[in-house]
C-alpha cells in the first residue's frame, strides 16, 4: 500500500473550513490552484533558544499542514529564519535582538544565528514536525529587501535620520488585520521622533553614525539592516508568489508585524484600488498562547522554559506536542507541571494500547493506509470513527475533538485488529505523534539529574528479584524504596518493569 494521500484517489468528506483572522469567521477553505496550498510561517527569531510557545505555534502550523495533506493537497510551506532585523520591541524601538545577544555572549551575530537556527531545527525534529519545503534564511534575501523597499519607497515612504519609514496612511485599512488601527498603542511602544503617524514603521533601519553593526549592507538609504516586516513580505512574495493561500503566526503577530507586511503588501502590488482585499495571503491564521503562572511565555522575559528543559527533566517530546494537541489553537494553553504530566501519562497510556495491539497482528500489513482504501474497506463499527475524525480536523482543526476518537478506536472491541490499525496509522497522519514508531522504553527517557544509570536500575531489579525468589520480602522492599527514593517507579507485573518519575520541580 502507499504512504501518500493521492488527492485524485481520495473522498474528502467533510468541507475544510478554517478560521481566517481577516473576516474573524470560520469560512470553508479552497486554494487558490486546485490541490495544492502555499503556506508561509513566520519562524524564530534566532537569539535564543525557542521557548515552548514558540515551538506551540510550530506545532500548530504542522497539523494545519498535515491537515491539508488528509485533504488530498500539494502543500508547499515556508518557514523563514530571522537572523537580523527583529528589535527588542515588535515595533521600531529597542535594540536589534540579533546584535543584543552577540554582545552579550561575546559571539559573532554568525555564530549565534547559526547556533540557535540548529537547536531550532532540532526542536521541530523533535516534536516529529515535518519539515518546511524550504526554510528562508531573512539574510540571504537582503538585495530583493532593497529592491522591494525600492519600488515602494517613492509612494509610500519618507526618510528619517535613523531609516526608510513606512507611511501607514498610504494603504487604505492600515490594521484591519488587527481590529482598526490603533494609534495610541502604537504610541506607547513606539517613540521614534519624526514619525508621521505613530503606526508608521522602518523598513530599513540605518547604522547610527560613527557605529558599526556586525549586519549592516549598503543600501540608497545608507549603510543598515533591514526592517523585520519587511523580511516577511519579500521572503513570501519570492518563495510563493502573493497572493498565497495562508500565512500563519503567533497571536501576537496579529497586532503588528502582520499588519506591517499587509500593508508593504499592498504597497508593493500598487493594486489596492484593483483588488480591494488584497493583503498578499487569502488566509491569516493565529494560534494562541502558550501561557504559565507569569502569563505569555516570553524569550525576552526570561525564565522560559524549552524543549531541551522538558527533555532533561525526562520528559519525551511527543508529550508536549500531545499537550498542544489537546487544546484547540485559538484557545489559551497552560502550561505547568501537572498539564505536562498529564499529557505524558495519556501518551505511554496510547503507545501501550498500541504495542498491544501490534503484539497480536505479527506478520499483518497495517501501516499507512490510503484514506479512500480506508473508506472503502474499513469495519462497520470503525468507519463512522474515521468520518467523525475527518469531520473534527476539517473543522478549524479540532484537535481536542479528534483525539478522543483515536481513544475510542483504541478501545473498541470485537474488531479486527489489522483494520484498527490501519485506522490508527491513518489518525496518526494527521496527529503526527508517532503511534506506531515509538515504544513505551522509548519514552522512557532518562533524567539529566538522574541518580542511577539504566543498567544500574535493571541489576538493583533483578537483585529484588532474587529475593523475593528467596521469600526475602524485607530485602524486595528495601530495594524498591531505594530505587522509589532516588526517582525510580517500579511496576510489578509490567513487561517494562521500571519508569523514570519526570523531575518537573
Ligand atoms: N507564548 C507563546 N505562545 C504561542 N506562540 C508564541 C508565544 N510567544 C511567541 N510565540 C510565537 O512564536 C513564533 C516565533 O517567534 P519569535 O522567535 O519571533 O519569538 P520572539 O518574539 O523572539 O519571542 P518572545 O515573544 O518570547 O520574546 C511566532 O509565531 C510568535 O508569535
Ligand atoms: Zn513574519
Amino acid at each position: 500500500m502507499s504512504d501518500q494521500f493521492t488527492p485524485d484517489e481520495q473522498h474528502v468528506s467533510a468541507p475544510l473550513r478554517l478560521f481566517n483572522s481577516l473576516t474573524r469567521t470560520v469560512d470553508p477553505f479552497a486554494p487558490i490552484d486546485p490541490n495544492h496550498t502555499r503556506v508561509y510561517s513566520c519562524g524564530p527569531t534566532v537569539y535564543n533558544y525557542a521557548h515552548l510557545g514558540n515551538l506551540r505555534a510550530y506545532v500548530f502550523t504542522d497539523t494545519l499542514r498535515r491537515t491539508l495533506l488528509w485533504k488530498g493537497m500539494d502543500v508547499t510551506h515556508i518557514i523563514n529564519i530571522t537572523d537580523v532585523g527583529h528589535l527588542t520591541s515588535d515595533a521600531d524601538a529597542g535594540d536589534d535582538k540579533m546584535e543584543a545577544a552577540a554582545r552579550a555572549q561575546a559571539k559573532s551575530i554568525w555564530d549565534i544565528a547559526a547556533h540557535y537556527t540548529q537547536a531550532f531545527k532540532q526542536n521541530i525534529a523533535d516534536l516529529n514536525i515535518l519539515p518546511p519545503s524550504e526554510w528562508t534564511v531573512a539574510t540571504d534575501y537582503v538585495p530583493q529587501m532593497i529592491e522591494f523597499a525600492k519600488k515602494i519607497a517613492p509612494d509610500h515612504c519618507y526618510e528619517l535620520d535613523s531609516g526608510l519609514y513606512f507611511d501607514s496612511s498610504t494603504v487604505p485599512d492600515y490594521g484591519a488585520l488587527a481590529g482598526g488601527r490603533d494609534d495610541a498603542a502604537h504610541a506607547r511602544i513606539d517613540p521614534v521622533a519624526g514619525k508621521r503617524n505613530p503606526s508608521d514603521f522602518a523598513i530599513w533601519r540605518k547604522s547610527p553614525p560613527g557605529e558599526q553593526r556586525q549586519m549592516e549592507w549598503d543600501s540608497p538609504w545608507g549603510k543598515g539592516a533591514p526592517g523585520w516586516h519587511l523580511e516577511c513580505s519579500v521572503m513570501s512574495q519570492a518563495r510563493l508568489g502573493h497572493p498565497f493561500d495562508i500565512h500563519t503566526g503567533g497571536i501576537d503577530h496579529r497586532e503588528i508585524h502582520h499588519p506591517n507586511e499587509i500593508a508593504q503588501n499592498q504597497a508593493y502590488c500598487g493594486c489596492t484600488d484593483a483588488q480591494p482585499g488584497f493583503t498578499g495571503a487569502r488566509w491569516w491564521m493565529h494560534n494562541n498562547f502558550l501561557v504559565d503562572r507569569q502569563g505569555k511565555m516570553s524569550k525576552s522575559k526570561g525564565g522560559f522554559t524549552t524543549l531541551f528543559s522538558l527533555i532533561d527533566a525526562g520528559v519525551h517530546p511527543l508529550a508536549y506536542r500531545l499537550l498542544c494537541l489537546g487544546a484547540h489553537y485559538r484557545s489559551e494553553l497552560e502550561f505547568s507541571a501537572e498539564s505536562v504530566g498529564a499529557a505524558l501519562t495519556r501518551l505511554k497510556r496510547l503507545i501501550m494500547a498500541v504495542e498491544g495491539l501490534k503484539s497480536r497482528a505479527e506478520g499483518v500489513t497495517w501501516q499507512s493506509p490510503r484514506l479512500d482504501y480506508l473508506r472503502a474497506n474499513l469495519h462497520p463499527k470503525l468507519a463512522p470513527l474515521l468520518e467523525q475524525f475527518d469531520a473534527a480536523i476539517s473543522d478549524d482543526l479540532m484537535t481536542p475533538r479528534a483525539l478522543p476518537l483515536l481513544e475510542e478506536a483504541i478501545a473498541l472491541k470485537k474488531v479486527p485488529v489489522d483494520e484498527k490499525l490501519c485506522l490508527i496509522a491513518a489518525f496518526d497522519q494527521a496527529l503526527g505523534l508517532n503511534l506506531l514508531t515509538i515504544s513505551r522504553a522509548d519514552l522512557r527517557l532518562t533524567p539529566k539529574d538522574a541518580q542511577m544509570t539504566p543498567e544500574a536500575v535493571e541489576a538493583e531489579l533483578d537483585r529484588r528479584q532474587a529475593a523475593r525468589a528467596d521469600r526475602n520480602f524485607a530485602l524486595s522492599d528495601e530495594i524498591r524504596d531505594a530505587l522509589v527514593e532516588r526517582g525510580v517507579d517500579v511496576m510489578d507485573g509490567d513487561p517494562l518493569r521500571w519508569e523514570w518519575r519526570p523531575n518537573l520541580g
